[in-house]
C-alpha cells in the first residue's frame, strides 16, 4: 500500500493508442486482460495518462479519455451523468453572478460526444484538458468536504462513505484520492492512488503535500504556493458568499508544471533575491527596490491566523525611508501598490477580515498582472472538478460542508507560504 509507481522520466507521450495502455506511466489498468479490451476505442483517442483518481476501467466503468486536448469523461451513472451535465450546461449559460464566476474555476465545457467504447456507444462529457499545457504536469486531486455522499444516498452509500478517509475527512474536512509528482530529485514519475491517500491524516497530509510540491528535501517553492493560493483564495471568496450549489464528493485538481519548478530551480535556487521583473513579482514582500536599493515593507512573509506578522523599520533611516516611499510612490506599478497594501496592514488586527481579502487581492492582483503582461508565466493552477453531485443549496444556505474543506487547504498552504522561499 502507499506509492503506486514510480516511473523513470523523461516519459515520452506517444500518440499511439496502444503505447498509451502499454506505458507504465498509467498504473492504474490491470495490465493483462482490460487494456487490451480497452483498446477498443476510436484510433485518435488514448488512455488519458494524468488520470489520478476516479473511475477507472472496470466492469462497465472507464476512465478518462484523451482526445485532441480534450478529456473526456465517460457516463456510465446515468443519474451522475446527467447531474454533471446539467451542471456544466448552466454553468456554461452563466445567466447570474454567481455562475458568471463559477466557470472561471471549472474546466471549459464543450459538451456531449458519444465515443463506441468496446463495441458500445456511451455518452462522453466533452472537458478542457486541464494539463495539455504542461510538460510535467503533476497533478493532485483533493476530494472536498466531510460529507461525501449526496442527499439521494442509500444507507448502504453512506456507511461505505463514512468508512473511507476518516482521519483525513474528520480533521481536515478534505481528502486526497490521488496524486502524481514528476519528481526533481530524482527524475522519476510517482503516482500516489487512493490507498495511500485512505492511510492520510492531519499529520501526513502536509508531508503529501510537499511531496507533490517536490518540497521534501527543500523549501516550498514561493511562486508556486503564491499562484496555488491566488486560484484557492478566488475559490474561497466565491465559496464563501454564494448559496446556489452544494457539492458532494467534488474535487480540486491542483496541477503544476514540474518542468519550469526545475528550470526555476536550476537557474536561480533563490528567485527571491533576482531583480528582473518577470521574477521580482514573485519576491517576498518583505522587500521592494527604489532605485536599486532595497527597501523593507516590514512584511515577514508569514501569515498566521491573527494576520501577516510585520517587522516595522526599526531604525529610523530605515523607517522614514519606508514612509517617505510609501507616500511619494502613488503610482499604478503592481509592486508599489502591494506595499501600500501591506503598509494598511498595520491596523490589521482591528479588520482581519477585510485586510486579508485585501491582502489576497494583492497577491491575486500581482498574479493578474503577470497574467496580462506574460500569459505563460503561470504554471500551476486549481480548478473545481466533478459535479456528478452537485446538488441545489437546501434553503438557500452556505454550503459549509464544501467551504470548510477550502479553508483548511488554504491554512495548510499559507503554512506552506510561511515555509516558502
Ligand atoms: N478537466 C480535466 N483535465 C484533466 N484531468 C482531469 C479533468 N477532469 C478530471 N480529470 C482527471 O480525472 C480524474 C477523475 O475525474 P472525476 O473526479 O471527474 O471522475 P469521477 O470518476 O467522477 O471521480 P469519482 O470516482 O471520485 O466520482 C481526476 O482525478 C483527474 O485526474
Ligand atoms: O461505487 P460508486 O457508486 O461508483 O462510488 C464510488 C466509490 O465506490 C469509490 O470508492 P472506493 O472505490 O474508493 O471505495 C469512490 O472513490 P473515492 O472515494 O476513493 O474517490 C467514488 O468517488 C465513488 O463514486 P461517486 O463519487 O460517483 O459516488
Amino acid at each position: 500500500m502507499g506509492k503506486s509507481e514510480v516511473v523513470p522520466m523523461p516519459i515520452h507521450k506517444q500518440d499511439s493508442l496502444y503505447a498509451g495502455c502499454k506505458g507504465a506511466a498509467f498504473s492504474l489498468v490491470d495490465p493483462v486482460e482490460e487494456d487490451e479490451e480497452y483498446l477498443e476505442i476510436p484510433a485518435d483517442m488514448q488512455l488519458f495518462e494524468n488520470q489520478v483518481a476516479g473511475h477507472m476501467i472496470k466492469g462497465k466503468q472507464y476512465g478518462m479519455i484523451k482526445h485532441k486536448g480534450t478529456v473526456l469523461k465517460p457516463i456510465t451513472k446515468p443519474k451522475c451523468g446527467q447531474r454533471e451535465v446539467e451542471f456544466y450546461e448552466e454553468v456554461s449559460k452563466a445567466s447570474d453572478e454567481t455562475r458568471r464566476e463559477l466557470k472561471d474555476f471549472v474546466p471549459k465545457y464543450f459538451g456531449t460526444v458519444k465515443v463506441p467504447i468496446k463495441g458500445t456507444e456511451i455518452d462522453c462529457i466533452v472537458l478542457e484538458d486541464l494539463t495539455k499545457h504542461y510538460k510535467e504536469p503533476c497533478v493532485m486531486d483533493i476530494k472536498i468536504g466531510r460529507r461525501t455522499w449526496d442527499p439521494t444516498a442509500t444507507y448502504e452509500k453512506i456507511v461505505n462513505e463514512e468508512a473511507k478517509y476518516q482521519d483525513s475527512k474528520r480533521d481536515l474536512a478534505f481528502c486526497i484520492p490521488g496524486f502524481q509528482v514528476y519528481q526533481i530529485y530524482n527524475n522519476q514519475l510517482a503516482k500516489f492512488d487512493k490507498n495511500y491517500g485512505k492511510t492520510l491524516n492531519k499529520d501526513t497530509v502536509p508531508l503529501a503535500l510537499k511531496t507533490f510540491l517536490n518540497a521534501e528535501t527543500s523549501p516550498p517553492c514561493r511562486s508556486l504556493i503564491v499562484q496555488f493560493l491566488a486560484s484557492l483564495w478566488r475559490i474561497q471568496m466565491w465559496a464563501r458568499k454564494q448559496r446556489t450549489y452544494h457539492f458532494y464528493s467534488s474535487s480540486l485538481l491542483l496541477v503544476y508544471d514540474a518542468r519550469r519548478l526545475r528550470e526555476l530551480r536550476k537557474t536561480d535556487p533563490k528567485p527571491i533575491l533576482k531583480l528582473q521583473r518577470s521574477t521580482s513579482l514573485y519576491r517576498p514582500l518583505s522587500l521592494a527596490v527604489l532605485n536599486n536599493e532595497k527597501i523593507s515593507t516590514g512584511f515577514s512573509g508569514q501569515l498566521t491566523k491573527e494576520g501577516p506578522i510585520l517587522r516595522t523599520p526599526t531604525s529610523p533611516t530605515k523607517l522614514k525611508q519606508f514612509d517617505d516611499y510609501v507616500a511619494k510612490n502613488r503610482s499604478n506599478n503592481v509592486w508599489q501598490k502591494s506595499i501600500r497594501t501591506l503598509k494598511r496592514t498595520h491596523s490589521f488586527q482591528n479588520d482581519y477580515d477585510k485586510d486579508m481579502q485585501s491582502k489576497r487581492q494583492d497577491y491575486t492582483y500581482i498574479l493578474d498582472e503577470l497574467c496580462t503582461e506574460q500569459k505563460s508565466e503561470l504554471w500551476a493552477t486549481v480548478k473545481m472538478i466533478d459535479f456528478a453531485h452537485a446538488f441545489p443549496a437546501e434553503k438557500y444556505q452556505i454550503d459549509n460542508n464544501y467551504l470548510e474543506g477550502i479553508n483548511n487547504l488554504i491554512r495548510l498552504f499559507e503554512e506552506l507560504l510561511v515555509e516558502s522561499e
